[in-house]
């Protein structure tokens, strides 16, 4: 029986967190980021929203190949029901900070892999809850004054000065940063890409 190629591995997005998780597997990838629409029903359910929104970025980019496996993310910040997107500026990084701290949000995480050869897909999310400390005003403008907020969902990274701003959290560490790369791997096992043989 020949063996499936299932190369090359391409990442749907522009994010340089997924990359630099990416990276850390070991894999070689080429990057390909993904121009899909990202409006959703908000009726959905968070879960079903980011696995939308994953399986439309990767399907974007895998109409560009003839084959390889395909892999998208999307990652939403939930407080309470409500989705916080990324800020649009200093005051609405303020407003979703003042509301985060001091709370339990959850972070989903979706994840799509698609082999361009046949168009088979395995979808799927991760949710991970995040406990934040209690912040004041001015801890919250200083932690916007670096920067970080700013194209990130919920407005902090808990991979990098926002993590001074997290008390603990209940799941999957990579799913709050945007890529679950258990998950990830699993998925890749199941096309036939064995992370810890292919690495190097
Ligand atoms: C909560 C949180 C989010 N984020 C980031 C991950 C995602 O990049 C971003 C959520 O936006 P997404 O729309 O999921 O991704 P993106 O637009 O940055 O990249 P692409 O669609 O091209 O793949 O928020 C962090 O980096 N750290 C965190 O702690």
């Amino acid at each position: 029986m020949a063996v499936k190629d299932l190369t090359p591995v391409i990442l749907a997005s522009s994010s340089p967190r997924r990359k630099e998780l990416l990276e850390s597997l070991g894999l070689s990838f080429r990057l390909h980021p993904s121009k899909a629409d990202e409006t959703f029903d908000p009726q959905d359910s968070p879960s079903t929203i980011v696995q939308k929104l994953a399986y439309r970025k990767a399907a974007d980019v895998a109409r560009h190949y003839d084959k390889g496996l395909v892999i998208g993310a999307d990652t939403m910040v939930v407080l309470n029901g409500e989705i916080l997107g990324k800020p649009k500026d200093d005051q609405e990084a303020f407003e979703m900070l003042s509301r985060l701290q001091g709370e339990v949000h959850t972070v989903y995480s979706g994840l799509a892999v698609i082999d361009v050869t046949d168009g088979q897909a395995c979808v799927g999310y991760q949710a991970t809850k995040v406990h934040m400390r209690p912040l004041t005003p001015e801890v919250i403008k200083t932690y916007i004054a670096t920067g970080e907020p700013m194209d990130k969902a919920g407005s902090y990274a808990i991979q990098g000065l926002g993590a001074i701003l997290v008390d603990k959290i209940e799941g999957d560490y990579f799913t709050v940063v945007g890529l679950p790369v258990a998950l990830l791997a699993q998925f890749l096992h199941q096309f036939g890409l064995n992370v810890l043989t292919v690495a190097r």
